[in-house]
């Protein structure tokens, strides 16, 4: 039943909104009503926010006036859809989305001369393809004229203007030119051709390699900070916050040693083998650096080639007829106009699909297939990834109709330039200003020009939507350093010193340390954390999820600086280490260690600063209780593994020999064990014993664990609730004092029993 309507200064006229509901698409304000007449009460109303119209009941006429107005509006509807549709209608607006910050627009000219940058070391092959192309363009222009004076000389034979011009000259250059277009032309195209596509290869993988290498040497906060790319924050979070940390991806990051090449190999192994969760990445990598490096290496030398000869065909056509030639010029600026119009909305759309792309791609990502199985069961389960392809299919809709109503018009044009030719031409000949024979040739020389502005048109659109893809590669490229990685020396006007130490002790200090993440400025995660940790001591850090230990570690790790308050490092401010001389020392193993597609031996070798031998993997290998496992695999040390052929815990231990390898002065495990079994976990705490135990070397300890089993042998127990330290001490102590540590201890204690 409808709800009913009380209109109270309707004299007790009661309305019920007449099922269904329209809401006309036109007017989102008005709303219109309509319900069953009672003889006396037969009217329409229609309601808007700002006034209220009745039209007074008049029985029959009124209904005849309901069904007119019903009328109106459909014709209004369909006019507007149709009004819609047409080009710069409403239909045609792409959805509006994150803008990419407050940097300019990169133009075609801003992006080719990037590109032409990126070029710098083969800018010879590209010049001479260049040359070569306006070789073979300027060829084919010349067949042109050699068709043209075969013309000329064909007229003066048939009129018989001239009797010393006799045929063998008409062969020959008939012959001269069908051989030159035959074997010249076509084969030099095919050569440059290959050459640019060969450079094209090499300059994708250029523009891939110096992308990443711009991302890898970012710090968290930076991307947090800027609307570059939500995409991208959480790539970094994914790829260095111990959350879901790549233990891999953390190595590269902190290890130098390795060459560059080096890290670019792993990273991309890591992202392409769908080690580390990096849509929006994979994205920027894959598709876009290729659209970009495209332009060169096709649409540039395309739209080069298409207008020399286009020019060409202009002048002859002049040559033939000019008001012929005015007509088809017409033709071709119109064309032009709607290229330039092509082009830019291919432009938009570009960067809104690769937008969406990297959006629908994170939402798949973000919900692994196998978790997305197990709880998909709800209706909403795929609702971010339907959002963004349902906005990919209406782009991609909209390009398609763009690009069917382009090749219309190029069509259309194309058959109105060939009516107009005959009818001017026929007037032509009629007067005896051109000949039949001309006006063929004028014919096919439109041919020629419009083809060619097809050409140009068609890859001038695509050179936009390379532009529209640039945008977003050309400004992560440009992100500078983030000041961690430039403390080596002089960088602009700043002077970063970098201080080595001879060994790193491990003492570790915070001193007054607040903390709040740069996207959450008003949530503070730190407050005001004092805590001395001395060399060599284990010391764990409990407290409830969410009570800030990770970000403990984050900034130890100088993922992030503390908002206030200071971290010092054997004495020494740690902004002020060399950020690759510390994170060297220090061995790390997060919470979902990742491994990358390589065998196991490799896997554990993996960023090792100093040099290893198979004696100390296996060794490492030992201390983390990952050995007999990994001989029980096919091929042991050599079996190639990945995230998806190990278990939880299979894993935890590959990293955590990783970590010990390093034989770190200080190692940090965060969670490091949570996927071991009980006995595992229970072989695996000597690691905790802060000793290496073949060099006997000491080491400090930083475990964080929420098995509070796992923590009992610590030297000391840090208690963290809400980002401040409520108790420190002993296992036996904080039992006794009857706090947070040992109500958490009991409440653990009673999910076992
Ligand atoms: N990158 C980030 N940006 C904003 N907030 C964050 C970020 N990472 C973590 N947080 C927030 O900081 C708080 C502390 O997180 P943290 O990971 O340090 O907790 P934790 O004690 O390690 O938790 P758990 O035991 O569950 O791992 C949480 O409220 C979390 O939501």
């Amino acid at each position: 039943m409808p709800t009913p309507l009380s209109l109270p200064n309707l004299n007790s006229l009661t309305l019920a909104p007449s099922p269904p509901l329209r809401l006309p698409h036109r007017n989102p304000n008005r709303l219109n009503f309509a319900f069953t007449p009672q003889p006396h009460q037969l009217s329409r109303l229609a309601i808007s926010t700002t006034r209220l119209s009745i039209s007074p009941s008049k029985s029959a006429s009124s209904v005849n006036a309901f069904a007119e107005e019903r009328d109106r509006d459909r014709d209004r509807s369909w006019t507007e859809i149709l009004r819609s549709v047409i080009p710069g209608g409403t239909w045609w607006e792409l959805p509006h989305h994150v803008e990419l910050g407050d940097a300019e627009p990169v133009t075609v000219v801003s992006a080719l001369r990037r590109m032409w940058d990126l070029v710098a070391q083969d800018r010879w092959v590209v010049l001479v393809a260049f040359v070569g192309l306006v070789v073979a363009a300027v060829r084919t222009v010349l067949l042109l004229l050699l068709c043209f004076l075969h013309s000329v000389v064909s007229v003066a034979v048939n009129l018989e203007l001239n009797q010393d011009l006799d045929t063998t000259l008409l062969d020959s250059i008939g012959f001269l030119g069908s051989k030159w277009r035959d074997y010249g032309f076509p084969t030099e195209c095919t050569a440059l051709d290959s050459v640019l596509r060969c450079f094209r290869n090499s300059q994708v993988k250029r523009m891939r390699e110096k992308l990443y290498s711009s991302l890898l040497f970012q710090v968290c906060d930076a991307f947090e900070n800027t609307c570059i790319a939500a995409d991208f924050v959480f790539l970094l979070n994914m790829s260095v916050a111990p959350s879901g940390l790549s233990s891999a991806a953390m190595i590269i990051q902190s290890d130098y040693s390795l060459s560059f090449r080096a890290k670019i190999d792993a990273y991309t192994n890591a992202i392409f083998c769908k080690l580390d969760p990096a849509p929006a990445l994979c994205a920027q990598l894959g598709s876009d650096c290729q659209q970009v490096a495209r332009v060169i290496g096709n649409d540039l030398n395309m739209i080069f080639r298409n207008v020399l000869q286009g020019i060409g065909a202009l002048v002859y056509l002049f040559l033939l007829s000019w008001p012929l030639a005015l007509s088809t010029l017409a033709t071709c600026i119109v064309l032009a106009f709607v290229i330039l119009l092509h082009g830019q909305y291919q432009k938009k759309a570009a960067k809104l699909t690769q937008e969406f792309t990297a959006y629908s791609n994170e939402s798949i990502w973000d919900r692994e297939t196998r978790t997305q199985k197990a709880i998909a069961a709800s209706s909403n389960h795929s609702f971010r990834f339907d959002k963004w392809l349902k906005n990919l299919a209406d782009i991609s809709l909209r390009q398609s109709v763009a690009y069917g109503l382009w090749n219309c018009s190029y069509y259309n044009l194309y058959h109105s330039t060939q009516v107009v030719a005959v009818l001017i031409g026929g007037a032509s000949i009629v007067a005896g200003h051109i000949t039949a024979e001309q006006l063929t040739k004028f014919i096919l020389y439109c041919e020629w020009l419009i083809y060619a502005t097809w050409w140009v048109g068609d890859n001038l659109s695509s050179l936009m939507q390379a532009v529209g893809a640039s945008e977003k590669v050309f400004r992560l490229m440009d992100l500078l350093p983030g000041e961690q990685f430039l403390a080596e020396g002089k960088h602009s006007k700043f002077f970063y010193t970098s201080v080595k130490l001879q060994r790193l002790l491990g003492r570790i200090e915070f001193v007054d340390v607040s903390f709040h993440y740069p996207s959450r400025t008003m949530v503070h995660i730190l407050q005001r954390v004092n805590l001395s940790i001395f060399p060599n001591e284990a010391v764990a850090l409990v407290g409830l999820s969410g009570s800030g230990k990770s970000t403990f570690v984050n900034l130890l790790l100088r993922f992030y600086e503390p908002t206030n308050g200071k971290l010092l490092v054997d004495g020494f401010p740690l902004k002020d280490l060399d950020i690759k001389w510390f994170r060297e020392n220090i061995g790390y193993v997060g919470q979902e260690p990742r491994l990358f597609r390589m065998d196991v031996g490799s896997n554990i070798r993996y960023g090792c600063p100093r040099d290893v031998n198979q004696e100390d993997v296996e060794l490492a290998a030992k201390q983390a209780y990952a050995h007999d496992f990994i001989m029980s695999l096919p091929d042991g040390y050599q079996t190639t593994v990945d995230d998806d052929l190990l278990s939880g815990g299979q894993k935890q231990r590959i990293a955590i020999a990783r970590a010990l390898l390093r034989d770190p002065s200080i190692l940090i495990l965060d969670e490091a064990t949570s996927a071991l079994d009980a006995e595992s976990e229970h072989n695996i705490k000597g690691v905790l014993r802060s000793v290496n135990e073949k060099t006997k070397k000491k080491r400090t300890v930083i475990v964080i664990a929420h098995r509070l089993s796992t923590i009992q042998a610590a030297d000391r127990i840090v208690v963290l609730d809400g980002g401040q330290i409520v108790e420190m001490g002993r296992h036996s102590e904080l039992l006794k004092k009857g706090g947070l540590y040992a109500r958490l201890t009991q409440r653990q204690a009673d999910a076992f029993a």
